[in-house]
């Protein structure tokens, strides 16, 4: 029943006039030189499934040099569906169609979920809370309209405040706009943990086969307004299962008692855009501590447990795209990957060195020559 990509076209995307591709199996390796074309190729992939772009690109930056629009096209089918999704960059944006009709980004969204691990996906280790959190909220808007919908308030009403705390208001009129916040941080809170905790127990897993058992994952959701200072060496535990009502109360005083500190600062500092998700290896911070493979291993188990969530709640199993990883892991998590492709995940993987993968997956896979296809 799963959708599946068939074939895709591209004209005057990126480094491309025209790119086409045909009668796509379950894996498609691209192999070629630095600076060929690979992660363009997986780009417009993942934009036909209309998640934004794994390198945050701006629209100009994806259209060719010198032309003036980029059009995308992918044929996908299934048992009992067959779509044609197209998709137009100009210069003032992007346009989704369905079979010809103009259709918005969340309609095409729900048609297919993708999942992307880039080397950038390190930065889940070693990058910000905030890249953290939005990892995390990405995640969610691909599964929920809701949390979609809940963020894009919650930063509406965040600009609102930090407009205001820029001015120099304070007292009555900010406590209002707390009043407004305080629901909606309450309820992405309560989404976000939901998703956090679910995808936590499947990271364990398999981060358990990935080290062999070796070493024990744990995460931790720190919310804004929980009232210690949390260590940033050793894990300790955090309340998780607070009812709406209670999360609500937290929130509130914690606003009320970090007030002056806002005025001072002239931002908020309490709510969901201040809350830490942090990793540790056997009770010890993972962004400290962890090494380069661990910390790989790491960024590789969320990308898995992502795999598995989408197929989970959307009953749909993501596209999966690869860029340039397998030559970054060692031989047990490269295993892991190809483990997971057993699981029947339509693939793509870009690599310099096709050497780097085992005989048994090459063999398995269409092997798409770059340079040759260029020199045609
Ligand atoms: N808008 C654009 N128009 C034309 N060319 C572009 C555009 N954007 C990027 N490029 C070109 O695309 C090429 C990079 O492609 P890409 O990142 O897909 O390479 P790659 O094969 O993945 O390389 P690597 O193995 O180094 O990661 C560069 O040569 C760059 O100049």
């Amino acid at each position: 029943m799963d959708i599946r990509i068939e074939s895709f076209q591209l004209r005057d995307f990126r480094n491309y006039e025209t790119f086409r591709l045909d009668g796509i199996g379950p894996l498609t390796i691209f192999i070629g030189p630095n600076g060929i074309g690979k992660t363009n190729v997986l780009e417009a992939i993942q934009l036909l499934t209309a998640t934004p772009s794994f390198r945050h690109a701006h629209t100009q930056e994806l259209i060719r040099w010198d032309a003036e629009n980029s059009l995308l096209k992918a044929h996908m089918v299934s048992d009992v569906r067959d779509l044609e999704i197209g998709l137009a960059i100009g210069p003032t944006g992007k346009t989704y169609s369905i079979n010809g009709k103009k259709h918005s980004g969340q309609d095409v969204q729900t048609t297919l979920p993708s999942v992307v691990f880039s080397p950038d996906d390190m930065l889940l280790l070693k990058g910000s809370q905030s890249y953290r959190r939005d990892e995390l909220d990405a995640v969610g808007c691909q599964l929920s309209k809701n949390h979609r919908i809940l963020k894009r308030d919650y930063l509406k009403l965040m600009k609102h405040k930090n407009a205001l705390l820029k001015d120099g208001v304070t007292g009555p009129y900010i406590e209002s706009v707390n009043d407004l916040i305080v629901p909606t941080a309450t309820q992405l809170y309560l989404y976000r943990v939901a998703l956090f905790k679910n995808i936590a127990a499947r990271m364990a897993e398999v981060y358990a086969t990935i080290s062999a058992g070796g070493e024990r994952l744990e995460m931790r959701y720190i919310p804004s307004w929980h009232p210690m200072e949390v260590s940033k060496d050793v894990i300790e535990d955090v309340p998780f299962d607070l009812g709406k009502q209670e999360i609500s109360t937290r929130l509130e005083e914690a606003l009320h008692q970090r007030a002056v500190e806002e005025y001072e600062r002239g931002r908020g500092l309490v709510g969901p855009h201040a809350d830490k998700i942090m990793f540790y290896l056997n009770g010890r911070n993972a962004s400290l501590y962890g090494s380069q493979g661990q910390q790989r291993s790491i960024s590789l188990a969320w990308k898995i447990a992502e795999v598995g969530l989408i197929e989970e709640i959307l009953g749909q199993k993501p596209v999966l795209l690869l860029d340039d990883v397998a030559s970054e892991l060692d031989a047990a998590r490269r295993g892991a990957l190809v483990e997971l492709l057993h699981r029947d995940i339509q693939t793509f993987i870009t690599t310099t060195d096709i050497g780097t993968f085992e005989s048994e997956v090459v063999d398995e896979a269409s092997v798409v020559n770059m340079l040759e296809l260029r020199n045609k």
